[in-house]
């Protein structure tokens, strides 16, 4: 601390730190700043670090002015007491030192991060082409940041090293930076590199810029814009802040939404005068739009689904039949590819940047369900498809109007990432077409249908349920255009009739199944598929379903009825090569010949060579052939993947279950169907009452067999099961039936918090160790107890999972087992249901299907068939998760 006799200061100098009035006002002003500072700083801090993405440029550059900011904030409460103690600094010099420093760095950091912003706007506006990488330029922002702080501490580096405190005797006070002394640089010219940097470095030349920056910003706005495009660009571009706080709360509200029903749709339907209700399609959108030809026919198929399954499930679910059922689905394409909605901010930023500057598509393929009740309970379904074509053409879209639309928060529930009929309008230079199927439906389109269908109908056929024409019926009329039959855009296609046979709460699926899934499959070969609907379908209905009489069977349609019949050939080469370490041989010594193979595998030269070109041919080897030379053989991708004992997930041991248990109990299926009993007796010489003590487990060999079978599968699906939801509440849980602990281990390692029991068999548990040693990194949270799930007392748990088990059982097995869990359960314990779900309709899926064929006691069920079994002890479903894994999950809770 300075301690000089006299200050020498003079009287006029003296009297201001004697101003004990204005000190208590300036502290008063300084603690309002500071409240305001930390409270506002600190909630913008918050919101931009863990709410605001994705972390563009400007979002790095507005973190690093909330830090400058709240740099000042926590230094002014100092400089308060101070004042108030008549600017006498009574904390040393360091802490003087340290304080002034981060007032200036605040100031001089602020009006260089003023400056990076409105260069980084310069650059997206008037040079986008400069860094159009955000990737790019997000590091360039996050070294600027650090740039920034390292010229200002070291123009500020005097004052680190000075004492910047002063004594002044006639005051007898001791002042913290507001008397410099003249020995704090050495020379006069330090003093003037000093002062140069501070003025001219740190502000002047910062400002200059950035006043260049906006001036060229704004012009360059005036001039690109002719329509309110600019007058928002140039309010954005003033009111950034503003906008990021629109972006935040606009997010909010879609989460609250329901995703299901477009309410564009709805608008438009509406405004139309069409009465109607809204049901949630539970079709799951998971068409590979590889198979399909042309993106419209994915939009069409996806539509027909939707509306299909919707159809289907009402007059036994909601038991009322509708009249009509539509469904729609609306998407853009360019440049060859789908896009839909986008899964988040990156994911809109792709698809609106291949948007930027070129024509595109919107298609909205558009389903029709007419449903028929007939007397005797059956109901005939009549579906009338078409779709709508809409061309679009975007402006070139700058870096900064991508993200400020995207920060918007409106692309994120739009086919393409945009809402034409909002804020999205502004980056569309062109409509061709109908503006309303951009919205989201064709509704001139679908009134010419809607008419047709009226005008072709019965009278007695026309009954109001679940869509009628409404207040407007004679309005809807007046749309239809006299003859549709002459329109170009209106073509021929084959359009079935479903028929579903409701008997009691039972649905007994006739012909629909079938002609569901060919007419799914249809579109994936046949180029035509139904998108357009004519006149002759609707009015000659008879036609429709007896396609196939007289005409040449399609190429497609052929191929897909030979693989059918073939499937077996290819299951029974692939289980061989496997049972016979092929895959194996040629992952440790890829490259071999037939012969080579052949030597290995202690096999015919000529039945080996066979085999591994039916292997090349079904894509599970990969030849190179030089000339003259034989062809060598490797396993493909998937092979390596799948079929190794080794491989990451390797199915081996399924495919030797499914060869020695599986494949002789589908060689008696037909016995199995007349029966309808398990073939166990037939394919094995012995009876089976209970599958697992008499047959998987009857030998030590078969045991290991089925238990390595589980194990593979399990490391498949496992991880999509255990984090299908949030477990996180549960610290405890009992994998019953757990088998060989595979899921087990997924579960701890997705849930650091939990440790989980298996509950299996002793047969099983005697073996546990046999597995452990994949897992060493969660062993310790996974446990064995053997015992009996049906007669034995069930461990202790918050949640129970069952894996594969419920399907083996009939419901009055399941009733048991689900009855002693809900006794062990309180309220809000949870059971992890992890199956195949069958379809609502039992259209599918075939695997779950196909498994039932087996004929064990139990059976296969819909999701919705498992909810009720669980209802029945006390259980809600929280949620149900089709994983696109091999098994489906569901949470049910006990209330
Ligand atoms: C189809 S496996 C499913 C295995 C495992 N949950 C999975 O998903 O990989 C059926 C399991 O239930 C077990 N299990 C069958 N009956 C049982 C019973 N009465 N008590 C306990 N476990 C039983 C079997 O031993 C077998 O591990």
């Amino acid at each position: 601390m300075n301690s000089s006799a006299s200050s020498k200061l003079d009287n006029a100098t003296l009297s201001l730190f004697k101003n004990v009035h204005t000190s208590i006002a300036i502290s008063v002003v300084y603690l309002v700043v500071t409240v305001i500072n930390l409270v506002g700083n600190g909630l913008s801090m918050w919101l931009l670090l863990f709410w605001t993405f994705p972390k563009t440029p400007s979002i790095i550059f507005m973190i690093n002015l909330t830090l400058t900011d709240l740099a000042l904030g926590t230094a002014l409460p100092f400089q308060i007491a101070y004042q108030l103690q008549g600017y006498n600094w009574n904390l040393g010099p360091h802490m003087c030192s340290f304080l002034t420093i981060m007032f200036f760095t605040n100031m001089y950091c602020s009006i260089l991060t003023m400056m990076a912003i409105g260069i980084d706007r310069y650059l997206g506006i008037v040079r986008p082409l400069l860094f159009r990488e955000t990737r790019q330029r997000k590091s360039m922002a996050i070294i600027s940041c650090l740039f920034m702080w390292g010229l200002v501490l070291s123009v500020l580096y005097p004052l680190m090293t000075t004492d910047l405190t002063f004594h002044i005797p006639e005051l007898e006070i001791t002042t913290c930076f507001d008397v410099l002394k003249k020995n704090m640089l050495p020379s006069q010219s330090a003093w003037a590199a000093f002062l140069f940097c501070m003025f001219f470095v740190l502000f002047f030349f910062p400002f200059c810029i950035t006043t260049f920056c906006y001036v060229r910003v704004i012009q360059q706005l005036g001039r690109d814009s002719k329509t309110a495009q600019k007058d928002r660009a140039i309010r954005l571009a003033l009111l950034r802040s503003v906008a990021v706080r629109v972006d935040l709360s606009k997010r909010h509200i879609q989460h609250r939404s329901s995703p299901c029903a477009s309410p564009r749709r709805q608008d438009i339907l509406r405004n139309a005068g069409l009465r109607f209700e809204v049901v949630p399609s539970w079709f799951k959108e998971t068409l590979d739009k590889a198979h399909f030809k042309a993106p419209h026919e994915y939009a069409v198929e996806t539509a027909k689904q939707k509306a299909l399954e919707v159809a289907r499930r009402m007059p036994f679910k909601h038991l009322k039949t509708p009249d009509m059922v539509i469904g729609a689905d609306t998407i853009v394409t360019v440049d060859g590819l789908i896009l839909e909605k986008p899964a988040d901010k990156d994911d809109a930023y792709r698809m609106l940047s291949s948007l930027s500057g070129k024509e595109h598509s919107v298609f909205t393929g558009v389903a029709i369900v007419l449903c028929h009740e007939k007397e005797d309970d059956e109901i005939d379904y009549q579906l009338i498809d078409f779709y709508e074509e809409t061309k679009v053409k975007f402006a070139d879209l700058s870096e900064d109007m991508l993200w400020e639309y995207i920060n918007s928060g409106e692309p994120m529930d739009k086919a393409g990432g945009y809402g034409i009929q909002s804020l999205g309008g502004m980056l569309v230079e062109y409509v061709h077409g109908d503006f309303l199927n951009v919205v989201g439906f064709p509704l001139n389109h679908f009134c010419k249908q809607l008419g047709l269908i009226y005008n072709s109908l019965p009278s007695s056929d026309q009954k109001s349920t679940s869509i009628e024409p409404g207040p407007k019926e004679q309005d809807t009329s007046t749309v239809i255009p006299q003859d549709l039959s002459n329109d170009p855009s209106v073509s021929p296609s084959s359009s079935p009739v479903y028929k579903v046979k409701r008997k009691g709460d039972q649905m007994d699926v006739g012909e629909s199944s079938q002609q569901l899934t060919n007419s799914l499959s249809k579109h994936s070969e046949d180029s035509q598929g139904s998108e357009h609907l004519s006149l002759q379908n609707i009015t000659s209905r008879g036609r429709a379903v007896s396609v196939g009489e007289n005409t040449v069977p399609k190429k497609g349609d052929l191929q897909r009825i030979i693989t059918l019949i073939d499937g077996f050939r290819a299951s029974k080469a692939l289980f061989t090569a496997s049972k016979m370490g092929v895959f194996d041989l040629l992952q440790q010594s890829p490259g071999l010949d037939a012969a080579q193979v052949a030597a290995e595998i202690k096999a015919s030269v000529k039945g080996t060579r066979s085999l591994l070109e039916a292997c090349v041919s079904l894509g599970l080897l990969t030849t190179s052939e030089k000339s003259h030379q034989k062809p060598v053989y490797k396993n493909s991708t998937l092979a390596a993947q799948f079929l190794g004992s080794d491989s990451p997930f390797s199915l081996h041991s399924y495919i030797l279950h499914s060869d020695n248990v599986v494949w002789p109990l589908f060689s008696h299926l037909e016995n199995a169907v007349r029966e309808g009993t398990n073939q166990h007796e037939q394919a094995f010489g012995k009876k089976a009452q209970d599958l697992f003590q008499d047959t998987f487990y009857d030998s030590q060999a078969s045991k290991l067999r089925f238990m390595n079978a589980m194990h593979s599968i399990a490391k498949v699906t496992g991880k999509a099961v255990a984090t299908a939801f949030d477990l996180s509440t549960y610290k405890t849980a009992c994998d019953l039936g757990g088998c060989t602990g595979a899921l087990a281990h997924e579960l701890t390692k997705a849930n650091p918090q939990m440790s989980v029991t298996v509950f299996d068999l002793p047969a099983v548990v005697e073996l546990k160790e046999r597995f452990q040693h994949q897992h060493m990194d969660t062993k310790n949270r996974v446990c064995f107890i053997s015992g009996d799930f049906f007669k034995d007392d069930l461990p202790k748990a918050d949640l129970y999972v069952l894996a594969q088990i419920l399907h083996d059982w009939p419901d009055e097995k399941v009733d048991i087992l689900l009855k002693k869990i809900a006794e062990r359960c309180t309220s809000g314990c949870g059971v992890l249901l992890s199956e195949i779900f069958l379809n609502e309709d039992r259209s599918g899926p075939s695997r779950g299907l196909l498994q039932a064929l087996s004929m064990s006691p139990g059976k296969q069920r819909s999701a919705q068939e498992y909810s009720s079994l669980f209802e029945r002890h006390g259980f809600i479903t929280k949620d149900i998760k089709y994983t696109e894994n091999l098994l489906d999950a569901m949470l049910c809770l006990k209330v």
